[in-house]
């Protein structure tokens, strides 16, 4: 009878389950050690356990598929053995994974060990990108010295990289294809159940575009201001090297150059924490105590002991930070190289989201211990830091002498979060349209680089500082193309994460439809037990439903829609309309000369 089959299935998921959790425990294990001490024994040690999983894997896939389950009419049954008959890349023949976790590792140890030479001055080449690199393109407004290190980094952790890059993408197209995949992109698409998602990701860039034009636009002007125009063109792209940031991606690092009321006080967070003697723990607690605020998990006694939160001084690790989930007994841990300033005061909420999310639902089955939407997990710990980050907030925890900001002093706050939340979206967009583009066949290799400048240039309007052409190989000069991570998961977060604050603020009562006094960019969620419910009850799903069914609960869409993160930014818009309009700053880009054609 339909009863026994059912318990029959149960059975067998429950035994799949439960050895996928200890492979799962192993594999990552092994991983978090190569991952905090890389060394070239611990690479090979993580690469036989993945492999000897990839084989466990197989055969879990083949029981699945033979089962018959995936055909249930049980939605739950036929949901655990659609997940778990989905192989990835441990579909290859043993050689060939072996030879595909070779060539990410490889690019991957390359990027943690990178050092580049000082700028004008004899010294040795040991410069690190965290903290030497990324606090020299933050802060220096010396365009040589920019120069020097943009060049540095690209020189040196992208281009040597290109054979293992070839081989990264023969092995992943090889999988989607074993897999029944057109592309390891459609492979990467289809973990966002959804077959409007490209055409919706498309339609999300167009709504942001004119805003960013309009950011793009401001920005370009203040900086011809400050250089002058040998560096930086009237209606030409941004030379990318000026905006505070490696790969561009957010520009608020270079925010002084142009703050629209540079007279206004700002919150800056960064010499109040130094001068109130932040610890890197400190850090860590303040998040973890918002979580409770909100009736949420605490970071269980093992996150502190496990847990590398500061760069090592005896060994190499991947600073990049990464949240990491053991599978078992509430064992979470995070990795990376945390300073005492405001960018990873952000990136500490961001990988407690993470963590969060983990705890969250550490009951589910393994198979739903996963977001339902790549964009879902990074979302949470954002949202947090959206609240962390308002005037009110930082005047509670004693960060800020100011609650609310007057008029002019939003506008600067507003423009200071648009250099992060909306330049960030044509940057997410590339990330993945040029892998798209390459994993399907669409650029020859021997365009790899100059298409990637392209599209930098078609949808970001910047380019390099010197002329790249395809001799270089610039794309593995970012961590998520060496670590094979999707990228669009960043850009479905920047958009989930305004629906989640929306939501959880109307329940907090701290934001209502026009009224002044209540807008969204000074809510703070911080203590309110109804938000705090709502989201632990979406985030104890899993992947256990479609993201739209949790989605739906949680906020009562069912679609990715920029609609709250416009509303958030709304006053900014309409004041840098205007003033573009008064400054008759001409907005838009065209080519980039950067480029070898
Ligand atoms: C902090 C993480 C680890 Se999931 C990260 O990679 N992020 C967070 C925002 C965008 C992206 C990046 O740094 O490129
Ligand atoms: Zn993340």
């Amino acid at each position: 009878s339909s009863n026994s089959v059912k318990s029959d299935a149960r059975a067998f998921f429950q035994r799949e389950n439960e050895l996928l959790r200890q492979r799962r425990r192993n594999e990552f294990l092994t991983s978090y050690v190569y991952n905090t001490n890389v060394t070239e024994e611990n690479r090979k040690a993580m690469i036989a356990v993945a492999t000897t999983n990839a084989a466990a894997n197989k055969e879990m896939t083949r029981n699945v598929i033979a089962s018959g389950y995936i055909d249930s009419t049980d939605d739950d049954i036929k949901r655990q053995a659609t997940i778990l008959g989905d192989l990835g890349i441990d579909v290859l023949p043993e050689s060939d994974y072996k030879e595909l976790l070779n060539a990410v590792s490889l690019m991957q140890s390359n990027y943690a060990t990178t050092t580049v030479c000082p700028y004008n001055k004899e010294g040795d080449c040991t410069l690190q990108l965290e903290p030497h690199v990324q606090e020299r393109l933050s802060n220096s407004r010396d365009p040589k010295e920019l120069k020097h290190y943009w060049r540095q980094w690209y020189d040196k952790a992208g281009t040597p990289m290109r054979e293992n890059f070839k081989k990264y993408i023969e092995f992943t197209r090889k999988a989607a294809r074993l897999n029944g995949y057109s592309s390891y992109a459609d492979y990467w698409i289809h973990f966002y159940e959804d077959p409007d998602f490209e055409s919706n990701l498309d339609k999300v860039y167009k709504a942001i575009l004119p805003f960013y034009r309009e950011i793009h636009g401001y920005v370009r002007y203040r900086l011809r201001a400050y250089y002058g125009d040998e560096i930086v063109s009237e209606n030409g792209n941004i030379p990318m090297h000026l905006l505070g940031n490696m790969w561009a991606q957010q520009w608020d690092n270079a925010l002084p150059l142009f703050t629209p009321f540079p007279e206004k006080p700002f919150l800056d967070v960064t010499s109040e924490m130094q001068r109130q003697n932040f610890t890197v723990r400190k850090l860590f607690e303040l998040g973890d105590q918002f979580f409770k605020s909100l009736g949420m998990r605490a970071l269980p006694p093992s996150f502190w002991d496990l847990s590398v939160l500061t760069r090592p001084a005896d060994r190499e690790i991947v600073c990049h930070a990464s949240a990491w989930d053991l599978y078992q007994d509430s064992d979470v841990r995070i990795k990376m190289c945390t300073d005492v300033d405001t960018h990873y005061l952000y990136v500490v909420h961001h990988e407690l989201g993470h963590i969060q999310y983990y705890l969250q639902y550490e009951n589910q089955p393994t198979v739903y211990r996963s977001a339902p939407n790549p964009g879902f997990h990074e979302a949470v710990g954002d949202v947090i830091a959206l609240s962390v980050s308002t005037p009110k907030h930082l005047q509670a925890i004693g960060l800020s002498n100011v609650g609310k900001l007057d008029d002019e002093s939003r506008i600067n706050e507003l423009f200071k979060n648009a250099l992060k939340k909306i330049v960030f979206l044509p940057f997410a967009y590339t990330m993945d349209k040029y892998r798209y583009a390459v994993f399907r066949g669409e650029v020859e290799e021997s365009k790899w680089n100059c298409a990637f400048w392209q599209m930098r240039s078609e949808f970001s309007g910047v380019e390099p500082p010197v002329r790249r052409t395809d001799q270089d190989f610039d794309p593995p000069a970012k961590y998520h193309i060496d670590a094979d991570v999707e990228y669009l998961r960043y850009f479905a977060a920047h958009i989930f994460q305004f629906q989640f604050l929306k939501a959880m603020c109307i329940k907090a009562g701290q934001y209502v439809p026009g009224d002044p006094e209540k807008t969204l960019d000074n809510c703070d969620i911080y203590n309110n037990k109804e938000a705090g419910e709502a989201f632990s009850k979406f985030l104890t799903l899993g992947a256990s439903v479609h993201w739209k069914k949790a989605l739906k609960e949680f906020t009562g869409e069912t679609e990715m829609d920029p609609s709250a993160l416009l509303e958030y930014f709304e006053p900014l818009r309409k004041w840098l309309q205007a003033e573009n309009e008064r400054l008759k700053v001409p907005l838009g880009w065209g080519d980039t000369d950067k480029v070898a054609g």
